[in-house]
């Protein structure tokens, strides 16, 4: 279950933006889609413990990890979260295998048996065990997203939080690493929440999408209930100007919270 409720404002002293997002389901993966500067990567700081919210709650898998009003916030690093950044944020003099074990390691200590062996069944899974001495600089993108996601998931993750996962690759690649990506969350049972413009993500991806819009979930959609994937998308258009379609009715049986909250 992924239980979130957070307010928060920033502000750089010019502008000024609120966030007052709430959405739970116990859906493997969650979308948070909707237009840009709606509040969905703040959401997704505010959830791995980036950002600290004024008021609210976020609660995963049965833990409280922050909580205004009891007064709890864990550590971000000690939230179990699997975070790729838009931009996959490599270490450069670091080696594919090192970027992929870097939140395994410390120091002084060398990689144990058993995370040097899931490091090495992710390169497999990612089909990047050929490259895990080459450096992030010699990669192809599509590459280069694999290394990123081996890296969020190499830590054991309570969650995965993908923020536009996708967005740097070209549509055929973006499809291959869809489907790579669907099959590795799903044999290794984290669940993710994926921020995404590109109704094909959450389509391919998604179980549940939110529609974000002005820092707020304004509408929820049951993608495992959607009838169609023409419907699914109609009903992720944003609101304004939509046309009164033949559909309509229909749609609203597929928006099964009016209402994210
Ligand atoms: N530190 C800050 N100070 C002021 N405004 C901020 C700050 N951080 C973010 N914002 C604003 O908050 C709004 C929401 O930002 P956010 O990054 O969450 O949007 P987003 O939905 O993820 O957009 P995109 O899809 O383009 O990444 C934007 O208008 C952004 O400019």
């Amino acid at each position: 279950m992924i239980d979130v409720a957070v307010a928060l404002s920033v502000s750089d002293g010019r502008r000024r933006f609120e966030l007052d997002v709430r959405f739970a389901s116990q859906a493997p993966v969650v979308a948070l889609y909707g237009p840009s500067g709606a509040g969905k990567s703040l959401t997704l700081q505010a959830m791995a413990g980036l950002l600290r919210p004024a008021a609210g709650h976020v609660r995963v898998g049965g833990k409280t990890w922050f909580d205004a009003a009891a007064g709890v916030d864990v550590p971000a690093q000690a939230r179990g979260v699997g975070y790729l950044f838009q931009h996959y944020a490599l270490f450069p003099h670091l080696s594919v295998r090192e970027n992929v074990a870097f939140g395994l390691t410390t120091w002084r200590r060398r990689l144990s048996a058993a995370d040097a062996a899931r490091v090495d069944e992710l390169l497999e899974s990612f089909g990047l065990a050929a490259l895990a001495h080459s450096r992030p600089c010699t990669l192809s993108g599509g590459q280069q997203q694999r290394v990123a996601l081996a890296r969020a998931l190499a830590c054991k993750p309570q969650v995965l939080l993908l923020d536009e996962p996708f967005a740097a690759l070209n549509p055929m690649l973006r499809q291959q690493l869809r489907e790579e990506l669907a099959a590795v969350r799903a044999r290794w049972g984290i669940p993710a929440v994926m921020i995404t413009h590109d109704v094909e993500d959450v389509l391919a991806l998604a179980n549940v999408a939110y529609l974000v819009e002005g820092g707020r979930a304004v509408r929820a959609v049951d993608l495992d209930q959607a009838e169609s994937r023409e419907l699914a998308a109609s009903a992720l258009q944003p609101a304004p100007s939509r046309p009164p379609r033949p559909q309509q009715a229909r749609l609203r049986t597929l928006l099964s919270t009016r209402d994210a909250a």
